[in-house]
C-alpha cells in the first residue's frame, strides 16, 4: 500500500510526540489520528480500520520495561491482524526492539527519530502489510481489509459473502460472472485474502487488453532474445503468482488459440516461456472473471467447454446493482464517507429526493458508476445536503441523443467531445465497457483512465 492512501493511528502519552508526528504525517498520509491514552486503542480500531499503528512502549513515567507496549501490541494483533504495528522505542534499547519484532511488531522506530527515516520505515511496513514484498512465512489467513470490504446487505450480497467464506480456504478455481462494475475483482481479492495463500502474491491480468502476440509472453514470460524487443528475460504472470493467486479478468474475450495455450498450462501446471523449451512448474490458484455469457459462448463454440470446466469449479454471479436497491443507499453513504475523508470535507447527508433518484436509476455501470457519481457529487455538491441536481445520471437511452444535438449547435472543446463520445459508446453498449473500449479503439485500461479523467 502507498503511504498517501494510508490511515495511521499514533498512540503515545507525550503530547509533544503526538504533535510532532501529526505535523509530519498529515501531509504524507491520507489520515492521521493521535491518541494519548492506550486504553482507547481498541475502541478506535473498532470504529475505523487503520493501516498502521505507531505505538509507544512505555506509558507510566519512569517505566522503561516496554511491558505496556507489548501488552497493547498483543491486543492489536488480536483485533486487527492485518494492521502494521511500528513500535516507538527509546534510542539504544535494541533488546526491546528485537523482542518486539519477535512478538509480532512489523518494525520499530527509535526516539528521537529522523523524519525521513520514519517515513521510509512506515512506507516499507505498509508494503509488507499488503504482501507485495512480504517475506512473512505465516500461512494464517488474514481477515478482509477495508480496501476489499464487500459491502451490501441485500439477500444476494449476503449469499455472495457466504459462498466466499466457504470457498476461499479451498483450492477450488472460481469463475466470477457479472456485469461491469459489479465487484468481480473485489470478490477475487476477498477470496485471496481469506485463503491459505493470503501471504503470497495476488497477481491480476486483464487478458482482454492483451493482444494475441502479447498474451503468451505476458502470461508465461519470455527469455532474452525471444523476439525483437525482448532485451531481457521476463517472468510471466503465472510465475509471478507462484504460491499465490492468479486472477484473469475478462477471460470470455480471449480467442481460441489463447484458450488452447491457457488450457495446456493449467492442465500441466507448468508454463513454457516464449523462446524457451524448458517448462517451469507453477503452483497457482486460478480465479477468473468475465461479463460475457460464458455458457452461451460455449454453446456457440467460441469458448472451449473443457477450459470452462477448468475455470468454474465454483461459479459466483455478482448481481447487477439495479436488482439491489437497498444496497444503492448503503454504498452511496459509504462512498460519501470515503470521498469526504479523502478530500478533507465534512461527510454530506443525502436529501430524500436524492436518495430516490439514486434508487430509481438503472446503474448500467453498476457500483463503479455509483462510486463515480457520489465522488463527483461530494466534490462539486453545493452544500452539506446532496440534492438530486448534484447527481447527473444518464440513462442509456437519453445519453445517445443529447450530446449529438449539442455538438451540432455549437463547437465543443476537445475534452467535451471526448467525454461525449465515450459516454455515447458506453450507452450504446448498455454499460459494457469492454465493448465500448473496442468500439473506441482503446484498451479497457485506457478507457478506465479516461473515465477517471472525465469523472464519468
Ligand atoms: N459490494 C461492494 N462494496 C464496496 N465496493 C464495491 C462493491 N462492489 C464494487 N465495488 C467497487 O466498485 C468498483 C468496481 O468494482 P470491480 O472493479 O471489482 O468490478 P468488476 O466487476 O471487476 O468490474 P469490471 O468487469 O469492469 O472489471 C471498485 O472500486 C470496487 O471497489
Amino acid at each position: 500500500m502507498n503511504l498517501k492512501h494510508a490511515r495511521i493511528l499514533v498512540v503515545d502519552d507525550e503530547p509533544d510526540v503526538l504533535f510532532a508526528l501529526r505535523l509530519l504525517l498529515k501531509t504524507e498520509v491520507r489520515e492521521v489520528v493521535t491518541e494519548k491514552n492506550p486504553e482507547r486503542l481498541l475502541s478506535l480500531l473498532g470504529q475505523q480500520p487503520f493501516d498502521a499503528v505507531l505505538l509507544d512502549m512505555n506509558y507510566r513515567s519512569g517505566q522503561t520495561t516496554g511491558n505496556e507496549g507489548f501488552y497493547w501490541l498483543g491486543r492489536i494483533r488480536e483485533h486487527a491482524p492485518t494492521t502494521a504495528v511500528l513500535l516507538l522505542t527509546a534510542y539504544g534499547d535494541v533488546r526491546t526492539a528485537v523482542r518486539a519484532l519477535k512478538a509480532g511488531a512489523t518494525d520499530f522506530l527509535l526516539k528521537p527519530w529522523h523524519n525521513e527515516q520514519l517515513l521510509h520505515t512506515l512506507a516499507a511496513a505498509l508494503q509488507t502489510k499488503t504482501g507485495s514484498t512480504s517475506g512473512s512465512s505465516s500461512k494464517k489467513p488474514v481477515a478482509p481489509t477495508a480496501a476489499t470490504a464487500l459491502l451490501g446487505e441485500s439477500a444476494a450480497m449476503q449469499e455472495v459473502r457466504a459462498i466466499i467464506e466457504k470457498v476461499a480456504p479451498t483450492e477450488a478455481n472460481v469463475l466470477l460472472l457479472g456485469e461491469n462494475g459489479t465487484g468481480k475483482e473485489l470478490v477475487a481479492k476477498a477470496l485471496h485474502e481469506q485463503s491459505r495463500r493470503a501471504t503470497r502474491p495476488f497477481v491480476a491480468a486483464d487478458v482482454a487488453a492483451l493482444s494475441e502476440g502479447l498474451f503468451e509472453s505476458e502470461l508465461f514470460g519470455h527469455i532474452k532474445g525471444a523476439f525483437t524487443d525482448a532485451q531481457a528475460s521476463r517472468v510471466g504472470r503465472f510465475e509471478a503468482a507462484n504460491g499465490g493467486t492468479l486472477f484473469l479478468d475478462e477471460i470470455g474475450n480471449i480467442g481460441l488459440p489463447q484458450q488452447a495455450k491457457l488450457l495446456t498450462a493449467l492442465q500441466n501446471r507448468q508454463v513454457v516461456p516464449v523462446g524457451s523449451n524448458v517448462p517451469v512448474p507453477v503452483d497457482i490458484r486460478l480465479l477468473s472473471a468475465t461479463n460475457a455469457p460464458l455458457h452461451a459462448l460455449v454453446a456457440r463454440g467460441t469458448f472451449r467447454q473443457d477450459l470452462m470446466y477448468r475455470l468454474n469449479t465454483v461459479e459466483i454471479t455478482l448481481p447487477p446493482l439495479r436488482e439491489r436497491a437497498d444496497d444503492v443507499l448503503l454504498l452511496a453513504r459509504h462512498f460519501a464517507q470515503v470521498y469526504a475523508a479523502r478530500n478533507r470535507q465534512p461527510v454530506p447527508e443525502f436529501s430524500a429526493a436524492a436518495l430516490r433518484k439514486l434508487q430509481e436509476h438503472a446503474w448500467p455501470g453498476n457500483v463503479r458508476e455509483l462510486q463515480h457519481a457520489v465522488e463527483r457529487a461530494v466534490i462539486l455538491g453545493a452544500g452539506p445536503v446532496l440534492l438530486p441536481a448534484d447527481f447527473s445520471l444518464r440513462n442509456p437511452e437519453s445519453a445517445t441523443a443529447a450530446p449529438v444535438t449539442a455538438m451540432a449547435e455549437q463547437p465543443l472543446p476537445l475534452l467535451e467531445v471526448e467525454k461525449n463520445t465515450i459516454q455515447q459508446a458506453i450507452a450504446r453498449h448498455q454499460g459494457n465497457l469492454t465493448k465500448a473500449a473496442k468500439e473506441l479503439g482503446l484498451t479497457r485500461t485506457a478507457l478506465y483512465r479516461r473515465l477517471d479523467k472525465h469523472a464519468i
